[in-house]
């Protein structure tokens, strides 16, 4: 499995330990992410994550900023990816079961490192559902 991991200035500690917690498992895993606190602007750091999914170098993606909302918009502007919004763990696993995401984006300024780490993990080991779900998603895209 290869995934790819960005995050803007809300997002570094929570991406070094994600990283870790994936390299442990034997994972590959690339950072298009900033690696400080200084100020910058998310869509610069989502670009590469939404592309390398989009084109299928990468299997998922990882995208952390303040409230997440920056990063999804920004990732689900290209045409295969689906990216959601992830704060807990049962949204986690429905947004793959139901909605076959391919990105997690992460609020790093409303949820705790660990609990991160622990959707993060979720997210990579749940399946999509498919059935009536994959009828729904196919109807996703609007061209
Ligand atoms: O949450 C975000 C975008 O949806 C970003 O993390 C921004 O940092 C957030 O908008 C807050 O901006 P600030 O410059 O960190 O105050």
């Amino acid at each position: 499995m290869k995934v790819v991991i960005g995050n803007d200035h809300a997002g570094p500690d929570y991406k070094f330990a994600i990283v870790k917690m994936l390299k442990e498992k034997g994972i590959e895993v690339i950072n298009y992410g900033t690696d400080t606190l200084d100020s910058v602007d998310y869509p610069d750091y989502v670009h590469p994550v939404a592309k390398a999914v989009d084109t299928n170098e990468a299997d998922f993606g990882i995208l952390i900023c303040g409230s997440a909302n920056g990063v999804a918009m920004t990732a689900n502007k290209y045409q295969n990816v689906r990216a959601g919004i992830c704060w807990n763990k049962e949204i986690t696993s429905l947004t793959r079961q139901h909605n076959n995401a391919n990105i997690i984006c992460i609020p790093a300024r409303f949820t705790a490192i660990p609990q991160a780490k622990g959707l993060v993990d979720i997210f990579l080991n749940t399946e999509f559902e498919g059935g009536r779900h994959q009828n729904r998603v196919d109807k996703i895209a609007c061209s």
